[in-house]
């Protein structure tokens, strides 16, 4: 066996995987079977490297100083070494934060202005545009400012469990009051005082666009803040993907990984409250249009598979409110405008595209192409709710009873990952569940318009994308573990075919 060159806790230069860059890590180990050494970079980042990707700090520094940062201090687009290419694609990196800075908000306009069309097909497209003074409504400003304190106000209730998130880079652990699922009782007992009470929630269909330019205001006076409230932060507080030092790229991604007043954190709050339980309302006060206006005791059979799809979907995102503190967002991304203006304006607001859709285009559904449409639903949430249990159960605990029977693979960082269950089946299962019960949603608005198959386009690009990000980056936590992942379990989402 050849000798172990460099020592447990020695302080050597790295390659980054990928790139010719090379940065300061500690060494935490050696591993003669594979031969490859376990080191920790300055962000925290764990790695096997081989020898040949590792260099003494001597030598190194008196080749190159200017290289030593730490990966997590890095500018975002600069795994290339060559200056020219760095700055061009911190150019386009910019540029793409400028496109996505104004398109996202065009997008919503366009959305729900053709929306509001009589035939909303594409050959109408696009809408008339509106005027400027009648976007703007002190009333519907204030009905979503009140709607986010009253949801602050549940949110910081000392009700309910606090739950531990994962562990940070310094290890630290923060708490998260998860009573999402008691803040969503308590909203529905005061609409129903409320509509009791005589509220017409019809105002919601009347005003949809005028709220929803409301709360594209707030996620931008809201992302401003974090962006202003990261510069206080130090490095280990700042996400990995947002500190490029571009501004806007910076805005949009979010530099801070949790932005918390005291203990009140911006980003789960955002995430799981006023957008998540706006949606069921919406939702509710459409049904309650398409009742008013065509004179009906109930509302129409689509529109109740609608609300009772997504009513599920958000009442389930609420009772397991815990696992969110497992996922992509909360564990890596940074909280700037993307996720401000996701939570608070795209998902109330386009996701509630297709109740908004047959408020004025009634579908109507067979008895038999319902119990089919129910049926598709309960079998995308079986996958999803399953799916993520088990991964939210492993990670909170590996040695869990439940999973005792599981595969795995162990990794370097010490986490393994599931090879049977769900997760041996495709590497997003989740994904897979969530597609299906997104068709589900579309179905029963039928085939005459795109407008409310948008959500399963949209969803299918996004959870494209996202797992390809997700790709990336568990390749960059896991190594050779992620690749043997990907021999063992081939298919990324759908079995077979993706
Ligand atoms: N309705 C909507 O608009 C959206 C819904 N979603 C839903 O939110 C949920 C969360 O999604 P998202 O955060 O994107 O991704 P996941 O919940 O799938 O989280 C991905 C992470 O899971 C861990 N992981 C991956 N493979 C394994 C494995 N084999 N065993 C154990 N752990 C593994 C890795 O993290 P690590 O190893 O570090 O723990 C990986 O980074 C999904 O159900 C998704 O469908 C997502 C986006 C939008
Ligand atoms: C504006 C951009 C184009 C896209 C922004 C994406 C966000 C809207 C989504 C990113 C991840 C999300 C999740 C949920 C809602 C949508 C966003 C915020 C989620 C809370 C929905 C309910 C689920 O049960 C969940 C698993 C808790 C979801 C977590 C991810």
């Amino acid at each position: 066996m050849p000798p172990v060159k460099y020592q447990r806790g020695e302080m050597v230069m790295g390659r980054w995987p990928g790139s010719s860059l090379y940065y300061e890590v500690k060494v935490l180990g050696f591993d003669s079977k594979s031969e490859s050494y376990t080191v920790i970079y300055k962000d925290g980042t764990e790695l096997e490297l081989m020898e040949q990707d590792i260099k003494s700090t001597a030598g190194f520094l008196s080749r190159s100083r200017s290289r030593s940062r730490s990966p997590g201090r890095r500018r975002s687009g600069s795994r290339s070494p060559s200056r020219t290419t760095r700055g061009s694609s911190r150019k386009s990196t910019a540029l793409g934060a400028y496109f996505w800075l104004l398109f996202l908000p065009a997008w919503v306009l366009f959305m729900i202005l053709q929306g509001d069309l009589e035939d909303p097909s594409l050959v109408n497209a696009p809408p008339p545009l509106p005027s400027l003074d009648s976007l703007w409504d002190y009333q519907s400003f204030g009905f979503v400012v009140l709607w986010i304190v009253f949801q602050a106000l549940l949110y910081i209730l000392p009700v309910g469990k606090l739950s531990e998130g994962m562990p940070l880079r310094t290890g630290e652990r923060l708490k998260y009051r998860t009573n999402g699922f008691f803040a969503l009782m308590v909203t529905a007992l005061a609409v129903a005082i409320a509509v009791h009470e005589g509220v017409d929630l019809t105002y919601v269909y009347n005003n949809f666009l005028q709220l929803a330019v409301a709360a594209f205001l707030i996620s931008v006076l809201l992302s401003c803040y974090c962006y202003g409230h990261s510069r206080n932060a130090n490095s280990e507080q700042l996400a990995l993907g947002g500190n490029s030092g571009n501004v806007a790229y910076d805005f949009f991604k979010g530099r801070e990984l949790n932005p918390r007043i005291k203990n009140f954190d911006l980003k789960f709050f955002c995430e799981m409250r006023p957008g998540l339980i706006g949606w069921c309302l919406i939702n509710f006060a459409m049904a309650v249009t398409e009742m008013k206006l065509h004179n009906l005791d109930s509302p129409s059979c689509s529109m109740i598979l609608v609300n009772l799809f997504q009513l599920l979907y958000v009442l389930d995102g609420l009772w397991n409110e815990e696992a969110i503190l497992t996922t992509m967002d909360l564990m890596h991304d940074g909280f700037g405008f993307m996720l401000a203006f996701g939570d608070l304006v795209w998902v109330p607001f386009t996701y509630t595209l297709q109740a908004f859709y047959l408020v004025n285009h009634p579908n109507p559904l067979s008895p038999p192409a319902a119990a089919a449409i129910v049926l598709l639903k309960l079998i995308g949430f079986y996958i999803f709710r399953k799916s993520n249990s088990e991964k939210n159960t492993f990670r909170k605990n590996p040695s869990d009873s439940k999973l005792s029977c599981m595969r795995t693979i162990p990794t370097a960082t010490g986490k393994s990952l599931l090879t049977s269950g769900w997760w041996g089946v495709v590497r997003h299962p989740n994904y897979l569940g969530d597609l299906i019960m997104a068709l589900s949603w579309s179905l029963p608005c039928g085939f005459s318009h795109i407008l409310p198959w948008y959500y399963m386009i949209y969803f299918i690009i996004l959870l494209v994308h996202r797992e390809s990000r997700d790709m990336s980056e568990c390749k960059r936590k896991y190594g050779s573990a992620w690749d043997e992942y990907c021999q063992t379990v081939p298919y990324r989402i759908i079995p077979w075919v993706y």
